[in-house]
């Protein structure tokens, strides 16, 4: 049977075993809309919070102040400890920010069996190191069986219980052939999946993990767009432009096309790109429109302005070109704002084709004209 044939084949029919046990660790929004998405698909959940004031809330109103509008049943046991919270787990779910996934990740792999299975949900590339999630978790969790989770996705929708889709991935066994009931990302599939939480699954890891990191930093730049009040087709063209930047780049890490058009590449993308309700879209605004963009140390995480760095850093090593990302991390290293969109649109003329701008380019007239101009006064 052929990948395709197999992967066609529905999941009711395979029927792969939930998981029962879900320790979800790390209380932000993500991980605290994640746990009541486990809570409501019938499973046994336990959130780990790193802040006491969190448990205290969740203890006094049932409510998580980084998730304030979600009520936070009974039966969903919010603790401080971190044995607690892992005690009898048979999945754990590392939902903490990128920078901080290592350290997490740390603690919890001395507490838990080697035949628990990790599902990492946070976004983005380590800075020290460049590398990806996935990459952390092998070394800091040698040999544990992994998934990522990861989608369009803003937690505040999916703790209202609105219809939401994710795509699951783990690594494949290659000597078999097709996806089969006992493939992790299957599992975790069956083990979240509600009438308003659809997962697909897939076995292309790293695609999934380059669409969540990069598409963060191009929301930022769609922000500052919509605070200078560059207008829609300014959008449209920096989220089309990105995912032509984050196609090439996960091409060259042996991400698949497919993965990049779906719902963790592109649809991520057009989703934080497009809303206020994004953090990142939210502090680009804040830039573009000259206000005070604010990032605290115990707040909500911007991970594109965290991951900036990292992104362009692994594109300029693997010689993919990023101007937008290179943008942004200009603007956030203290460029002129303004100045900065314009060099962008005054970059050389190239063939819009991913990998093509190689081929051929040509100065931008109008950018030689200004030069020109500016020489000559
Ligand atoms: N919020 C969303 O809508 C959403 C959706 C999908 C994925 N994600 C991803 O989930 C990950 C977690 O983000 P979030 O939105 O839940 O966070 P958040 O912004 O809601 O909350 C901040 C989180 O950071 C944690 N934190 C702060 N300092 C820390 C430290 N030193 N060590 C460990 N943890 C620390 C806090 O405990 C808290 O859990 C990110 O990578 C994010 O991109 C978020
Ligand atoms: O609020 P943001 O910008 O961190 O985006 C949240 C999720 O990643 C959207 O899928």
């Amino acid at each position: 049977m052929t990948l395709e044939h197999a992967a066609a084949r529905s999941l009711d029919e395979q029927r792969p075993a939930v998981f029962d046990t879900i320790a979800v660790i790390g209380a932000g929004s993500w991980g605290t809309a994640l746990a009541l998405t486990a809570w409501r698909a019938g499973r046994r959940v336990r959130l780990w919070a790193r802040e006491e004031h969190v448990v205290d809330a969740v203890a006094r109103e049932r409510r998580n102040p980084f998730l304030p509008h979600a009520d936070i049943p009974e039966e969903l046991l919010v603790t401080n400890e971190m044995e607690e919270a892992l005690a009898g787990a048979d999945l754990v779910v590392l939902v903490s920010p990128s920078q901080h996934l290592r350290a997490v990740a740390g603690r919890v792999e001395p507490l838990i069996p080697r035949s628990v299975p990790v599902v990492v949900c946070a976004k983005g590339i380590e800075r020290e190191t460049g590398y990806l999630m996935g990459e952390v978790i092998e070394e800091v969790m040698p040999g544990r069986e992994m998934a990522v989770l990861s989608g369009p996705t803003f937690a505040g929708e999916v703790a209202q219980d609105m219809a939401t889709g994710v795509t699951v991935a783990a690594a494949q066994d290659d000597t078999r052939d097709g996806f089969h009931d006992d493939h992790l990302a299957a599992r975790v599939a069956v083990t979240f999946a509600s009438e308003s939480f659809r997962p697909y699954v897939s076995d292309d890891v790293r695609g999934v993990e380059i669409g969540g990191a990069a598409k963060n930093v191009i929301a930022i730049a769609c922000g500052v767009a919509e605070g200078l009040g560059l207008g829609s087709n300014a959008r449209a063209m920096i989220i089309t432009r990105g995912l032509a930047e984050i196609t090439e780049l996960g091409l060259a890490i042996g991400a698949r096309l497919e993965t990049l058009l779906g719902l963790a590449g592109a649809g991520d993308l057009m989703l934080t790109c497009s809303s206020t309700q994004s953090r990142n879209f939210s502090y680009g605004k804040a830039l573009g429109a000259g206000e005070e963009a604010v990032r605290r140390a115990d707040g909500p995480v911007v991970e594109g302005a965290e991951n900036a760095q990292s992104v362009v850093a692994l594109a300029r090593r693997l010689g993919v070109k990023m101007p937008v990302c290179e943008t942004v991390l200009g603007i956030l290293d203290g460029a002129p704002v303004s100045a900065s969109m314009k060099e962008l649109m005054l970059a050389d003329l190239h063939p819009e084709a991913v990998g093509a701008s190689d081929d051929w380019t040509t100065p931008h007239p109008a950018r030689i004209e200004l030069e020109e101009e500016r020489l000559s006064a």
